[in-house]
């Protein structure tokens, strides 16, 4: 065979379109950047942390954008270089501390890919070196996320925009691996899903890194950043909220359980058939940080108080979730690693490997995203009642979640066929058990 044959087998062109397609990818690119700023303008201390009335959302965009110097706004020298500067200090983590290098699944081509553990290490020596400087220099010394956050998000989106570009550039070199779904020969499209499954530099993969460390360990950076915007507020750490610290200490927890368990993302949809695109260089890069971490910019300047018997309900409902999410990807995990502790019931399929029937696996199709929706609320309710803003986040989630759920399974009737079917009618509800 030709290599140019021996090129478009393994890499098909993409036939059917996700997301509408091209408008679809359109709309999305222009629209996670826009919510990303107006979430801050429509969430803010001079907004009273509630978004404006709806009938004034026009006039006030207009103004905004007709005005040269709300865009200049936009550009913040220093923020840029301090989170450059993050990000570089991300790459060297990456580059110097130790790590055991592990597999991922197999490739098309019938080989795996290496992938360095260490972004745990990474989140340590963060969390350490955050921890010495406020303890150094105080609060006050922290709190620029806080000051600086538009241009913090305008960084951000450039980076993201950059890695997009550069890696759907790189994608036209000789003998890449393309993602199943990303070569349409649409540029808009492909440039969005991301032309090349896994594209490296050198023996860096980019997604991978993306999407556990630069953006997951600074949503956490910002969250400590709330916490000293209030201390400085309140006179103090002692006068901290108990809401902000429950926010904390959920969110570090989730971060924490992501970076420590590195290897279970090489099984996940975004590592195994998604290319690195706009969606996901966004949303890893700017979306996870500036928008999971809506809930502790709230609480920096609208502090709630919720004693002991809330506090108690929040804690028992994020601590549910989180059961229901690592006990179930736990179960999975074990079991797509050869084990099966519990003794779990499962099926044979034709392609060869089993699929989970009773556990978790038994109760829904996706378990895990029951877990993590339950925890997604439980972030919200220390917010109080008074805005809807901080609620965006399970609202979205639910969205984004249930769209995932809707790709999956379309991949897995693809991947299984009749055994798929079997399985569906078998485990029945997708998410909710009785529910959805
Ligand atoms: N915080 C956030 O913003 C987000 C968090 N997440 C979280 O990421 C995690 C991973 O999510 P994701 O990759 O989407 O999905 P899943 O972890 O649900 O993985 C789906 C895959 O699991 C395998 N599978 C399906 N059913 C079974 C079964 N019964 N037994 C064994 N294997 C099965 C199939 O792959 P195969 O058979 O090929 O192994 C399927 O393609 C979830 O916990 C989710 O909540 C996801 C998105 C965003
Ligand atoms: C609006 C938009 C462009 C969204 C893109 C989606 C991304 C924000 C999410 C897709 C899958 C994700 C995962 C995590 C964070 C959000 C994104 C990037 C994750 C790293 C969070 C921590 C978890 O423990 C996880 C490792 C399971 C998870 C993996 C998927």
């Amino acid at each position: 065979m030709s290599s140019s044959k021996a090129t478009t087998v393994l890499n098909p062109r993409t036939t059917s379109y996700e997301f509408l397609g091209p408008p679809g990818a359109f709309l999305v690119s222009v629209g996670v950047p826009f919510v990303l700023y107006a979430i801050y303008f429509g969430c803010n201390e001079s907004s009273g942390g509630c978004p404006p009335a709806l009938d004034t959302i026009p006039d006030r965009v207009i103004s905004a954008v007709t005005d040269v110097n709300w865009w200049k706004g936009l550009w913040d020298s220093e923020a840029s270089i301090i989170y450059f500067g993050w990000y570089a200090f991300c790459l060297i983590s990456w580059a110097i501390l130790p790590g055991d290098w592990v597999e991922g699944t197999t490739l098309r081509t019938g080989e795996k890919k290496l992938y360095k553990i260490n972004a745990f290490s990474t989140f340590l020596l963060a969390l350490g070196t955050t921890s010495g400087w406020i303890i150094r220099n105080g609060p006050e010394s922290f709190t620029f996320f806080y000051d600086k956050w538009v241009g913090f998000v305008t960084a951000a989106l450039i980076n993201s925009f950059v890695q997009s570009v550069y890696c759907y550039a790189s994608s036209f070199r000789a003998n890449r691996l393309l993602a199943l779904g990303g070569n349409s020969g649409n540029f808009l499209y492909d440039w969005y899903i991301g032309r090349e499954l896994n594209p490296s530099i050198g023996s860096l993969d980019l997604k991978s890194f993306n999407e556990l460390r630069p953006g997951l360990i600074l949503w956490i950076l910002i969250n400590i950043s709330m916490v000293c915007e209030q201390a400085v507020r309140r006179g103090g750490f002692a006068n901290v909220t108990d809401s902000m610290w429950l926010v904390l200490a959920f969110q570090t927890w989730y971060v924490a359980d992501g970076l420590y368990n590195e290897p279970a993302l090489f099984t996940t949809m975004d590592i195994t058939s998604d290319g690195f695109g706009f969606m996901l260089s966004v949303g890893d890069l700017s979306w996870v940080p500036f928008i999971y971490s809506v809930q502790a910019r709230y609480l920096a300047f609208h502090p709630v108080e919720l004693g002991i018997p809330a506090t108690v309900g929040i804690i028992f409902a994020n601590a549910l979730g989180y059961w229901i999410f690592r006990d179930s990807n736990g179960e999975k995990n074990d079991f797509r690693n050869g084990k099966n502790p519990k003794n779990l019931k499962f099926m044979q399929t034709k392609r060869g490997t089993k699929l989970l029937t009773s556990g978790w696996w038994g109760i829904s199709q996706h378990p895990n995203y029951l877990g993590d929706l339950i925890m997604a609320l439980a972030w919200c309710l220390p917010t109080g009642f008074n805005t809807p803003v901080t609620y965006f986040y399970p609202i979205y989630f639910a969205v984004l979640l249930i769209h995932r759920q809707r790709r999956d399974d379309e991949a897995c009737h693809q991947k299984y066929g009749q055994d798929w079917i079997e399985y569906k009618k078998r485990v029945p509800y997708r998410i909710v058990p009785y529910i959805y």
